[in-house]
């Protein structure tokens, strides 16, 4: 007899995948606080946070052997090809053992949402926005202290670039089909921990 997880899975283009998964794309520029908001979300409605960016981090300390390809990317502030995030994606969603899932910095542009949406066959139940200023969110990279070899001002500049340039449309295309909850990140921690909560509760369940 199989388990629990694999009798909820199903067979997508060839792969196993997880079935009818609810997914929560959380977008946003570098700083805005995603995986902050993240944290509070899996503690309070019980996602599975997945961090694009820190799956490829993870493959990076792995050795793999796309290691150097993503580490110079990285450096560089550029997106890595969707083939390589998308598969560290569809296992962290298999081990999960979940059905609900945060995926944090991902579509980051228009090839990672096409692939994603051809490849997995899943549409996001919306597209969670956070809309913070530049100057804000530079200062917080500057002094976020986590040994993130982009956090530096140099990257950081690209980063930005490539988040308006390549990002944005993204956010444009989901907010045509009415999937965006923008929110104002420019806020202290909680002010936007609450606007967050309300997006995630049911309508019924919100108080008068
Ligand atoms: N609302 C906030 N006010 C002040 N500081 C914040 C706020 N939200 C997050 N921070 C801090 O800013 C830094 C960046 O936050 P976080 O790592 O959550 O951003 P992110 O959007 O995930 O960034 P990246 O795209 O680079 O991964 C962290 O040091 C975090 O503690
Ligand atoms: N879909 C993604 C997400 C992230 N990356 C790379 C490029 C980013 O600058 C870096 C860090 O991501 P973050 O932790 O800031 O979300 O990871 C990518 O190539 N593709
Ligand atoms: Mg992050």
């Amino acid at each position: 007899m199989g388990s629990v997880v694999e009798s909820t899975n199903k067979e997508v283009n060839g792969s196993v995948a997880v079935k009818n998964p609810t997914v929560v794309f959380v977008l946003g520029g570098p700083g805005s606080g995603k995986g902050t908001q993240c944290t509070n979300i899996v503690q309070h409605f019980g996602y599975t946070h997945l961090s694009a960016g820190d799956l490829l981090r993870a493959e990076i300390k792995s050795g793999s052997e796309n290691g150097t390809m993503i580490q110079n990317m990285i450096k560089e502030g550029k997106i890595v090809p969707s083939e390589v995030t998308i598969k560290l994606l569809q296992r962290a969603m298999l081990e999960s053992g979940n059905d609900k899932f945060l995926i944090d910095g991902f579509p980051r542009n228009e090839e990672n949402r096409a692939a994603f949406e051809e490849v997995t066959k899943i549409e996001p139940a919306f597209v969670l926005f956070f809309d913070c200023p530049e100057e804000e969110m530079e200062r917080r990279l500057l002094s976020r202290n986590q040994g993130r070899e982009d956090d530096n001002i140099e990257t950081i500049r690209k980063r930005f670039k490539v988040f308006l340039e390549s990002s944005l449309p993204v956010i444009e295309h989901y907010t045509a089909r009415e999937k965006v909850r923008k929110i104002d990140a420019g806020r202290p921690v909680e002010e936007v921990f609450e606007s967050v909560k309300a997006v995630f509760t049911p309508k019924d369940e919100k108080a008068d």
